[in-house]
């Protein structure tokens, strides 16, 4: 494996090594407090980019006994082949506007291109990944909630057999959002909310959501530790909290009725899962009640 450098706040260069050998020290309690614990990891499309040293993670975390599910997105990867077809985008309060031909090219970008690179980059990496979406097994049953936005899918059910199932047997999950309407359509579901619902479908520990940011930012740019519910839903009338953010928090909120633990971490930063669930300081925003 190659070694990768970073630096330290205090300026000094570390490596990766280092790093790890460092978070470990500080990690015994939590390591067996996680063993048997289901841990549901969103890698935003905007941090996929990341991919490698996050499923080196996800793989780490599986074998010290901890069973991580991890779900994509896509956004940016989508847009970009919507580009190339002279299809528009077009994003209401953070949900694409998703037509017919878009809905097509949405299955084909997160199936084929994404979900389909993710496990085998993990089985390049020595994991054991299947990969599936909400429609596999009928695991996650939707309907459309608003005609203006198209082929737009807001959650019923998630069925938590199929991904259990998958546990079970020591395979990583890796889901997609996409999920099955009542006629049998496909619909398209903004990730967050699938994790966040997944989340709460399997009783997990923790969910973390990795995007490009360092969490939740003020105004003025400056990271926030802590959000408390009614902070955060002013944040969001107050436009703070805007775009992809929106739909990120409000399944951060609704999570939080049945999972423990929600946070949203710097998916560019090195290790920061490891980071999060092993160091007593953790990383990024947590969202309480
Ligand atoms: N208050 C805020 N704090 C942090 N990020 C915010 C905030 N409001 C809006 N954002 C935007 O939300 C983006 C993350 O959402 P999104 O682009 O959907 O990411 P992902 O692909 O990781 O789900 C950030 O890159 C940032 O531009
Ligand atoms: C309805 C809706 O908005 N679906 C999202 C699904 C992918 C996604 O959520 O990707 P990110 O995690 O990168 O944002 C979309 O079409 O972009």
């Amino acid at each position: 494996m190659a070694i990768s450098f970073s630096r330290t706040p205090e300026g000094d260069v570390i490596s990766d090594h280092h790093l790890i050998a460092q978070v470990l020290g500080e990690a015994l309690p939590y390591i067996d407090f996680l063993k048997g614990k289901t841990l549901v990891i969103k890698l935003g499309g905007s941090t996929l980019e990341h991919q490698r040293g996050v499923l080196q993670d996800i793989i780490w975390l599986r074998a010290l006994g901890a069973y991580p599910v991890l779900v994509h997105g896509g956004g940016p990867y989508i847009n970009e082949w919507l580009t190339k077809l002279n299809l528009p985008t077009r994003f209401v309060n953070g949900l694409r506007v998703t037509d017919a031909a878009t809905l097509d090219v949405v299955r084909m970008v997160l199936l084929g291109q994404i979900n389909q690179g993710l496990v085998l980059m993990s089985s390049q990496m020595g994991g054991k990944a299947i990969g599936l979406c909400g429609t596999d097994g009928g695991m996650v049953r939707a309907h459309i909630s608003d005609e203006r936005l198209g082929f737009v899918g807001e959650i019923d059910s998630v069925d938590p057999m199929p991904v259990e199932a998958l546990l079970k047997e020591g395979f990583i999950p890796v889901v997609a959002p996409l999920g099955e309407g009542p006629d049998g359509t496909c619909l398209n579901i903004n990730a967050d909310l699938v994790a966040a619902h997944m989340a709460g479908a399997l009783n997990a520990e923790k969910l973390i959501f990795l995007s490009n940011v360092a969490g939740i930012c003020r105004a003025d740019g400056t990271l926030m530790t802590e959000v408390r519910e009614s902070e955060a839903r002013q944040l969001i009338d107050d436009g703070v909290i805007s775009g992809g953010m929106i739909p990120k928090v409000t399944a951060c909120l609704d999570a939080l009725a049945a999972v423990p633990r929600v946070h949203i971490v710097d998916g560019r930063e090195s290790h920061v899962l490891l980071r999060e669930l092993f160091t007593d300081k953790g990383a990024g925003t947590m969202i309480i009640r």
